[in-house]
């Protein structure tokens, strides 16, 4: 499979993953997995669609979900799999498609990579994809940083991290998928002028993203529309109250129009959660 001449990628970290040493910055995951049983309809899905859309990337030993350090995503692979040089757009963490399998159904010359570690998500993308005979888009069930990490540089137009995992609590942070490593990598992936577009429904998250991405000398926030936060949360207090709270202040995008309403979305607008659009162009 990595029959290509390129070099694996430098990781986030600055040291390129290496078969005994693969990326050892990353052991705290995003996701905990979950059950990968599928139910008849999902299965029959798979054993339809898998050799089709599914990618199958070579993993490192004994770590599930993980991309190998040897492999390289790159011009090669891509023409090899997709049968052209299309623009290429990536998802991190595609839940069961919708929002990628109606992209791809819109914008035919455009190509399309799903990432989602959890299995039944997986196979629903691969059930729609099927369903519309979509010749541009391909599914991998793997943790999207260690595919970012082996992406050639220069490699795609977009990024998208729609409504990530929240991990609310304080103490798991760490584990929110946007991250600086992250960050480097999508950018070092990303064409100068690509671009990375994150959307939540969380207004820490969007506050989070703000501290990740606003300081970065390599993206710029191309965001229009001001939005100032508190940067502490009151549980109970008036509206003054909150007024005197501290603010960060940073801009958002206008929604995304490419960006179809997913059950995330939906759930989040009808439990009275404003969205929060994001669009970082790499320098
Ligand atoms: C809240 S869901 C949002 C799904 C979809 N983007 C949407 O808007 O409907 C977040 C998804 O990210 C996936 N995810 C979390 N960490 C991931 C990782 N490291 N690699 C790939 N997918 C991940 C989860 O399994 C989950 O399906």
């Amino acid at each position: 499979m990595n029959d290509s001449p390129s070099m694996p990628a430098p990781s986030a970290s600055g040291t390129a993953p290496t078969a005994d040493r693969p990326y050892e910055h990353r052991e705290l995951m995003s996701f905990v997995r979950r059950s990968s049983r599928l139910d008849k309809r999902l299965q029959k899905a798979w054993d339809n669609y898998a050799d089709t859309y599914l990618l199958d990337l070579p993993q490192v030993g004994g770590r599930e979900l993980s991309v190998s350090p040897d492999f390289n995503f790159d011009h090669a692979f891509v023409k090899r799999t997709w049968g052209n040089s299309h623009p290429m757009i990536v998802e991190i963490g595609t839940g069961q498609g919708e929002n990628i399998v109606a992209a791809a159904q819109n914008n035919p010359d455009v190509n399309f990579l799903a990432l989602e570690v959890y299995r039944p998500g997986v196979a629903h993308a691969l059930l729609k994809a099927g369903k519309y005979e979509l010749a541009n888009l391909r599914v991998a069930e793997v943790n999207a940083p260690d595919l970012m990490a082996v992406c050639e540089t220069g490699l795609l137009n977009e990024v998208w991290t729609f409504f990530p995992d929240p991990w609310p609590k304080t103490r798991h942070h760490k584990r929110r998928i946007v991250q600086a490593p992250l960050a480097a990598e999508v950018h070092r992936a990303l064409k100068t002028d690509g671009l990375w577009r994150i959307a939540t429904d969380i207004e820490d998250y969007a506050l989070h993203v703000h501290e990740v991405m606003d300081g970065r000398d390599d993206f710029d926030n191309i965001g229009t529309r001001i939005v100032s936060l508190p940067t502490e949360h009151v549980s109970k207090g008036t509206a003054d109250t909150a007024a005197s709270l501290p603010h960060a202040d940073f801009t958002e995008s206008e929604r995304f129009d490419g960006r179809v309403l997913t059950n995330f979305e939906k759930k989040g607008i009808d439990a009275g959660r404003v969205i929060h659009d994001f669009t970082y162009r790499a320098r």
